[in-house]
């Protein structure tokens, strides 16, 4: 049998190095399209608690949509990895927010208030056909999803060139109930990902 962590592991790599490759004005052209897909197809993230992070190793930046989820009532967090292998954190964020350096050089808020987000905008290096996401390889999302009462709605954002036809999951990983691209909104649908128009996601993610 394949030694999948190994691919995993090659393919993460190749991924990062390529993402990290992008000129920067095809970046911006991507992330803009992202953006404007995240706030047309997600109306109701306007009155949400919503994980997001800081970006790092060329992955989108989310800021930009999420300051204006914030102006509009949105509560935003941002993870911190508190132990190794443990659960993350979210803590409250804003663009002023105090900030140290936290676990991998990522910054996260100094001692801000600890939330469970209802939505979170998740980072991820590879996805697959069905949802599922490969990540830097320390489970850190997947632990932390599986300690929330509630489950939040999860929607995976990437750049096309970080598709892969199967990430190979394990037992524990959970699938992205959207992912986004530059090329539009997929949802998770009976174990494979669709595309559906950005209209008819805004209808099923309206302000109620
Ligand atoms: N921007 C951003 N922030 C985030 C995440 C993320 O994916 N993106 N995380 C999402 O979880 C958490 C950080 N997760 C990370 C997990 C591992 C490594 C890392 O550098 N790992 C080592 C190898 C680890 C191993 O294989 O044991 C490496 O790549 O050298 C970095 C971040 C919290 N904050
Ligand atoms: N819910 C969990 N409980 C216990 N261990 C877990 C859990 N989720 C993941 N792990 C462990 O974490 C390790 C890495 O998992 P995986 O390869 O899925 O990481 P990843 O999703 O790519 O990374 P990350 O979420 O940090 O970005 C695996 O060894 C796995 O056993």
């Amino acid at each position: 049998m394949k030694d999948w962590k190994a691919w995993r592991k090659r393919e993460r790599e190749r991924i990062i190095a390529e993402r990290m490759a992008i000129p920067s004005a095809q970046c911006q052209k991507w992330s803009a399209a992202i953006s404007d897909l995240l706030q047309q197809g997600f109306p109701n993230l306007r009155g949400k608690k919503i994980g997001l992070y800081w970006p790092f190793r060329g992955e989108y930046d989310p800021r930009p949509p999420a300051r204006d989820f914030m102006a509009s009532g949105a509560v935003l967090a941002l993870p911190e990895v508190v132990e190794k292998n443990k659960p993350m954190h979210f803590r409250e964020w804003w663009p002023d927010a105090p900030m140290r350096v936290g676990a991998y050089d990522i910054p996260v808020p100094h001692e801000t208030r600890c939330i469970q987000p209802d939505v979170l905008i998740v980072p991820m290096v590879g996805f697959d056909q069905k949802g599922y996401r490969l990540g830097y390889g320390s489970g850190y999302f997947d632990r932390t999803l599986a300690t929330f009462s509630v489950c939040p709605i999860t929607i995976g954002v990437a750049f096309e060139m970080q598709r892969l036809e199967n990430v190979h999951p394990q037992l524990h990983d959970i699938a992205m109930h959207y992912v986004i691209t530059e090329m539009g909104i997929f949802q998770a649908c009976r174990e494979l990902l669709r595309q559906i128009p950005v209209e008819l996601c805004a209808k099923s993610n309206a302000v109620t």
